[in-house]
Protein backbone atom coordinates (compact mmCIF):
# COMPACT_ATOMS: atom_id res chain seq x y z
CA UNK A 1 0.00 0.00 0.00
CA UNK A 2 1.41 3.18 -1.04
CA UNK A 3 2.28 5.62 1.72
CA UNK A 4 2.95 9.45 2.36
CA UNK A 5 6.57 9.40 0.62
CA UNK A 6 5.46 7.75 -2.44
CA UNK A 7 2.82 10.54 -3.28
CA UNK A 8 3.18 12.47 -6.49
CA UNK A 9 0.38 15.33 -5.63
CA UNK A 10 -0.31 17.63 -2.47
CA UNK A 11 -3.51 19.09 -3.42
CA UNK A 12 -5.64 17.73 -6.32
CA UNK A 13 -9.40 19.02 -7.49
CA UNK A 14 -11.48 15.89 -8.23
CA UNK A 15 -14.52 16.39 -10.53
CA UNK A 16 -16.96 13.08 -9.38
CA UNK A 17 -19.54 12.36 -12.35
CA UNK A 18 -23.40 13.14 -11.02
CA UNK A 19 -24.02 10.49 -13.31
CA UNK A 20 -21.54 7.67 -11.96
CA UNK A 21 -22.95 8.28 -8.66
CA UNK A 22 -26.57 6.74 -9.67
CA UNK A 23 -24.91 3.41 -10.09
CA UNK A 24 -27.06 0.64 -12.17
CA UNK A 25 -30.05 2.77 -11.22
CA UNK A 26 -31.58 5.07 -13.52
CA UNK A 27 -31.81 8.12 -11.67
CA UNK A 28 -30.76 9.45 -8.15
CA UNK A 29 -28.03 8.40 -5.61
CA UNK A 30 -26.43 5.17 -5.26
CA UNK A 31 -25.68 4.21 -1.22
CA UNK A 32 -23.20 1.66 -3.18
CA UNK A 33 -21.48 3.89 -5.55
CA UNK A 34 -21.34 6.86 -2.76
CA UNK A 35 -19.57 4.32 0.01
CA UNK A 36 -17.01 2.94 -2.75
CA UNK A 37 -16.05 6.70 -3.46
CA UNK A 38 -15.82 7.41 -0.10
CA UNK A 39 -13.20 4.41 0.66
CA UNK A 40 -11.13 5.62 -2.64
CA UNK A 41 -10.88 9.19 -1.11
CA UNK A 42 -10.10 8.32 2.42
CA UNK A 43 -6.83 6.27 0.94
CA UNK A 44 -6.31 9.91 -0.48
CA UNK A 45 -6.31 11.52 2.83
CA UNK A 46 -4.68 8.72 4.33
CA UNK A 47 -1.34 9.67 2.43
CA UNK A 48 -1.60 13.12 3.06
CA UNK A 49 -3.04 14.41 -0.09
CA UNK A 50 -5.40 17.50 0.15
CA UNK A 51 -8.34 16.89 -1.91
CA UNK A 52 -11.27 19.33 -3.03
CA UNK A 53 -14.51 17.82 -4.75
CA UNK A 54 -16.79 19.00 -6.94
CA UNK A 55 -19.68 16.73 -8.28
CA UNK A 56 -22.26 16.85 -11.05
CA UNK A 57 -25.72 16.52 -11.19
CA UNK A 58 -26.35 14.72 -14.07
CA UNK A 59 -28.19 11.55 -12.09
CA UNK A 60 -30.67 13.95 -10.92
CA UNK A 61 -31.27 17.16 -13.28
CA UNK A 62 -29.38 18.77 -16.21
CA UNK A 63 -30.22 22.66 -17.21
CA UNK A 64 -30.46 21.34 -20.72
CA UNK A 65 -32.75 18.54 -20.54
CA UNK A 66 -35.03 20.37 -18.59
CA UNK A 67 -35.40 22.73 -21.34
CA UNK A 68 -35.65 20.38 -23.98
CA UNK A 69 -38.42 18.78 -22.25
CA UNK A 70 -39.79 22.87 -21.75
CA UNK A 71 -38.93 24.49 -18.86
CA UNK A 72 -36.93 28.19 -19.18
CA UNK A 73 -33.30 27.15 -19.56
CA UNK A 74 -31.66 29.33 -17.02
CA UNK A 75 -34.87 27.79 -14.06
CA UNK A 76 -33.27 24.46 -15.56
CA UNK A 77 -29.79 25.05 -14.53
CA UNK A 78 -30.90 26.32 -11.24
CA UNK A 79 -32.08 23.29 -10.65
CA UNK A 80 -28.78 21.35 -12.49
CA UNK A 81 -27.33 23.65 -9.40
CA UNK A 82 -29.36 22.26 -6.94
CA UNK A 83 -28.86 18.44 -7.69
CA UNK A 84 -25.23 18.92 -7.43
CA UNK A 85 -26.00 20.37 -3.39
CA UNK A 86 -27.67 17.34 -2.79
CA UNK A 87 -25.14 15.29 -4.50
CA UNK A 88 -22.80 17.27 -2.05
CA UNK A 89 -24.55 16.72 0.53
CA UNK A 90 -25.11 12.79 0.18
CA UNK A 91 -21.31 12.46 -0.16
CA UNK A 92 -20.39 14.68 2.83
CA UNK A 93 -22.62 11.99 4.54
CA UNK A 94 -20.57 9.24 3.11
CA UNK A 95 -16.95 10.17 4.06
CA UNK A 96 -18.43 11.42 7.84
CA UNK A 97 -19.46 7.89 8.27
CA UNK A 98 -16.38 6.40 6.88
CA UNK A 99 -14.69 9.27 9.58
CA UNK A 100 -13.36 11.68 7.40
CA UNK A 101 -13.22 15.01 8.35
CA UNK A 102 -15.40 17.12 5.50
CA UNK A 103 -17.33 20.25 4.14
CA UNK A 104 -19.43 21.42 1.76
CA UNK A 105 -18.53 24.66 0.38
CA UNK A 106 -21.67 26.08 -2.28
CA UNK A 107 -21.72 28.93 -5.17
CA UNK A 108 -25.04 29.86 -4.00
CA UNK A 109 -25.80 30.61 -0.22
CA UNK A 110 -27.59 28.06 1.61
CA UNK A 111 -27.49 29.58 5.38
CA UNK A 112 -27.73 26.47 7.69
CA UNK A 113 -27.40 23.41 5.61
CA UNK A 114 -23.76 24.25 4.12
CA UNK A 115 -20.82 26.98 3.96
CA UNK A 116 -20.86 29.24 1.16
CA UNK A 117 -17.26 28.98 -0.73
CA UNK A 118 -15.10 31.69 0.37
CA UNK A 119 -11.34 30.89 -1.37
CA UNK A 120 -8.94 31.76 1.49
CA UNK A 121 -11.50 29.46 4.24
CA UNK A 122 -11.59 26.53 1.71
CA UNK A 123 -7.80 26.64 1.73
CA UNK A 124 -7.41 26.80 5.41
CA UNK A 125 -9.48 23.68 5.59
CA UNK A 126 -7.44 21.98 3.04
CA UNK A 127 -4.58 22.36 5.29
CA UNK A 128 -6.16 21.57 8.12
CA UNK A 129 -6.65 17.91 6.20
CA UNK A 130 -10.64 18.27 5.47
CA UNK A 131 -12.42 17.31 2.33
CA UNK A 132 -13.56 19.97 0.68
CA UNK A 133 -16.79 19.47 -1.77
CA UNK A 134 -17.57 22.60 -3.88
CA UNK A 135 -21.15 22.32 -4.62
CA UNK A 136 -23.61 24.66 -6.93
CA UNK A 137 -21.17 24.41 -9.41
CA UNK A 138 -19.98 27.77 -10.56
CA UNK A 139 -23.55 29.41 -9.15
CA UNK A 140 -24.31 30.66 -12.87
CA UNK A 141 -26.57 29.05 -15.16
CA UNK A 142 -24.88 28.33 -18.51
CA UNK A 143 -21.98 26.78 -17.33
CA UNK A 144 -21.43 23.25 -16.22
CA UNK A 145 -19.76 21.34 -12.98
CA UNK A 146 -16.47 20.57 -15.17
CA UNK A 147 -16.18 24.60 -15.62
CA UNK A 148 -16.85 25.04 -11.98
CA UNK A 149 -14.03 21.83 -11.19
CA UNK A 150 -11.48 23.47 -13.60
CA UNK A 151 -12.22 27.25 -11.83
CA UNK A 152 -12.00 25.85 -8.43
CA UNK A 153 -9.40 23.86 -8.74
CA UNK A 154 -7.05 27.24 -10.41
CA UNK A 155 -8.54 28.98 -7.77
CA UNK A 156 -7.08 26.60 -4.88
CA UNK A 157 -3.78 25.72 -6.64
CA UNK A 158 -4.31 22.28 -7.22
CA UNK A 159 -1.58 20.41 -9.07
CA UNK A 160 -3.97 18.74 -11.28
CA UNK A 161 -7.58 18.32 -11.96
CA UNK A 162 -8.89 14.98 -11.87
CA UNK A 163 -12.74 14.33 -14.14
CA UNK A 164 -13.26 10.39 -12.91
CA UNK A 165 -16.06 9.33 -15.43
CA UNK A 166 -17.26 6.25 -16.97
CA UNK A 167 -14.86 5.77 -19.68
CA UNK A 168 -11.28 5.13 -19.21
CA UNK A 169 -9.39 8.51 -21.13
CA UNK A 170 -10.23 10.68 -23.85
CA UNK A 171 -10.90 8.40 -27.32
CA UNK A 172 -10.87 10.14 -31.04
CA UNK A 173 -14.35 9.67 -30.47
CA UNK A 174 -17.38 9.24 -27.94
CA UNK A 175 -16.68 5.38 -26.96
CA UNK A 176 -20.17 4.83 -26.12
CA UNK A 177 -21.28 5.47 -29.13
CA UNK A 178 -17.89 4.66 -31.28
CA UNK A 179 -16.91 0.91 -30.43
CA UNK A 180 -13.84 1.72 -33.22
CA UNK A 181 -12.89 5.17 -31.32
CA UNK A 182 -8.57 4.78 -29.86
CA UNK A 183 -7.86 6.24 -26.39
CA UNK A 184 -4.99 8.90 -26.01
CA UNK A 185 -2.64 8.40 -23.26
CA UNK A 186 -1.93 12.17 -23.47
CA UNK A 187 -3.25 14.96 -25.79
CA UNK A 188 -2.33 19.15 -25.66
CA UNK A 189 -5.72 21.40 -24.56
CA UNK A 190 -5.06 22.53 -28.20
CA UNK A 191 -5.55 18.67 -29.83
CA UNK A 192 -8.62 18.57 -27.52
CA UNK A 193 -10.25 21.76 -28.87
CA UNK A 194 -9.57 21.16 -32.57
CA UNK A 195 -10.50 17.79 -32.76
CA UNK A 196 -13.69 18.65 -30.44
CA UNK A 197 -13.06 16.08 -28.25
CA UNK A 198 -16.14 15.93 -25.90
CA UNK A 199 -15.09 14.12 -22.85
CA UNK A 200 -15.02 17.48 -20.96
CA UNK A 201 -16.87 21.11 -22.18
CA UNK A 202 -14.40 22.70 -23.98
CA UNK A 203 -14.88 25.78 -21.54
CA UNK A 204 -13.69 24.18 -18.96
CA UNK A 205 -10.60 23.15 -21.18
CA UNK A 206 -10.26 26.33 -22.16
CA UNK A 207 -9.95 28.03 -18.69
CA UNK A 208 -7.40 25.01 -18.20
CA UNK A 209 -5.14 26.11 -21.51
CA UNK A 210 -5.25 29.86 -20.13
CA UNK A 211 -4.27 29.14 -16.16
CA UNK A 212 -1.44 25.84 -17.44
CA UNK A 213 -3.59 23.43 -15.44
CA UNK A 214 -3.36 19.90 -16.12
CA UNK A 215 -6.25 17.15 -16.27
CA UNK A 216 -6.33 13.36 -15.92
CA UNK A 217 -9.50 11.96 -17.39
CA UNK A 218 -9.87 8.03 -15.85
CA UNK A 219 -12.42 5.74 -15.23
CA UNK A 220 -13.59 5.95 -11.30
CA UNK A 221 -14.59 2.22 -10.87
CA UNK A 222 -11.36 0.98 -11.56
CA UNK A 223 -10.32 0.09 -8.23
CA UNK A 224 -7.47 1.61 -7.52
CA UNK A 225 -6.70 3.90 -10.16
CA UNK A 226 -7.15 7.01 -7.94
CA UNK A 227 -4.93 5.91 -5.86
CA UNK A 228 -2.36 5.19 -8.69
CA UNK A 229 -3.10 8.81 -10.23
CA UNK A 230 -1.96 10.45 -6.98
CA UNK A 231 1.37 8.14 -6.46
CA UNK A 232 2.37 9.44 -10.18
CA UNK A 233 0.77 5.95 -12.20
CA UNK A 234 -0.44 6.32 -15.93
CA UNK A 235 -3.94 5.92 -15.92
CA UNK A 236 -6.57 7.17 -18.68
CA UNK A 237 -5.95 10.52 -20.74
CA UNK A 238 -2.79 13.39 -19.39
CA UNK A 239 -4.16 17.06 -21.16
CA UNK A 240 -1.61 19.71 -20.46
CA UNK A 241 0.39 22.08 -22.45
CA UNK A 242 2.67 19.60 -24.13
CA UNK A 243 2.57 16.19 -24.91
CA UNK A 244 5.48 14.68 -23.00
CA UNK A 245 7.64 11.93 -25.14
N1 LIG B 1 -13.96 11.94 -27.21
C1 LIG B 1 -14.50 11.38 -26.11
N2 LIG B 1 -13.73 10.62 -25.28
C2 LIG B 1 -14.26 10.07 -24.18
N3 LIG B 1 -15.55 10.21 -23.80
C3 LIG B 1 -16.36 10.98 -24.56
C4 LIG B 1 -15.87 11.60 -25.75
N4 LIG B 1 -16.89 12.30 -26.31
C5 LIG B 1 -17.95 12.14 -25.51
N5 LIG B 1 -17.65 11.34 -24.46
C6 LIG B 1 -18.60 10.98 -23.41
O1 LIG B 1 -18.44 11.88 -22.34
C7 LIG B 1 -18.92 11.25 -21.17
C8 LIG B 1 -18.42 11.99 -19.94
O2 LIG B 1 -19.53 12.16 -19.23
P1 LIG B 1 -19.63 12.40 -17.68
O3 LIG B 1 -20.95 11.85 -17.27
O4 LIG B 1 -18.45 11.97 -16.95
O5 LIG B 1 -19.57 13.93 -17.66
P2 LIG B 1 -20.51 14.98 -17.13
O6 LIG B 1 -21.60 15.19 -18.10
O7 LIG B 1 -19.58 16.12 -16.89
O8 LIG B 1 -20.98 14.39 -15.75
P3 LIG B 1 -22.36 14.49 -14.97
O9 LIG B 1 -22.91 13.12 -14.99
O10 LIG B 1 -21.95 14.88 -13.64
O11 LIG B 1 -23.20 15.51 -15.62
C9 LIG B 1 -18.40 9.85 -21.29
O12 LIG B 1 -19.23 8.96 -20.59
C10 LIG B 1 -18.41 9.59 -22.80
O13 LIG B 1 -19.50 8.78 -23.20
O1 LIG C 1 -21.79 26.22 -13.01
C1 LIG C 1 -22.79 25.50 -13.26
C2 LIG C 1 -22.77 24.11 -13.06
C3 LIG C 1 -23.90 23.37 -13.33
N1 LIG C 1 -25.03 23.97 -13.80
C4 LIG C 1 -26.26 23.19 -14.02
O2 LIG C 1 -26.23 21.99 -13.26
C5 LIG C 1 -26.38 20.85 -14.11
C6 LIG C 1 -25.64 19.67 -13.57
O3 LIG C 1 -24.24 19.83 -13.83
P1 LIG C 1 -23.44 18.82 -14.80
O4 LIG C 1 -22.12 19.45 -15.02
O5 LIG C 1 -24.24 18.69 -16.08
O6 LIG C 1 -23.36 17.55 -14.06
C7 LIG C 1 -25.94 21.35 -15.48
O7 LIG C 1 -26.50 20.58 -16.51
C8 LIG C 1 -26.46 22.78 -15.46
O8 LIG C 1 -27.84 22.77 -15.73
C9 LIG C 1 -25.03 25.34 -14.03
O9 LIG C 1 -26.04 25.90 -14.47
N2 LIG C 1 -23.90 26.07 -13.74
Amino acid sequence: MPGVKDRKYKRILLKLSGEELMGDQGFGISPKVLDKMALEIGQLVGIGVQVGLVVGGGNLFRGAALNAAGLDRVTGDHMGMLATVMNALALRDALERSNISSRVMSSIQMSGIVDHYDRRAAIRHLERGEVLIFAAGTGNPFFTTDSAACLRGIEIDAELVLKATKVDGVYSADPVLDPTATRYDQLTYDEVLDKKLGVMDLTAICLCREHNMPVRVFRMDKAGALLNIVVGGEEGTLIEEEVKQ
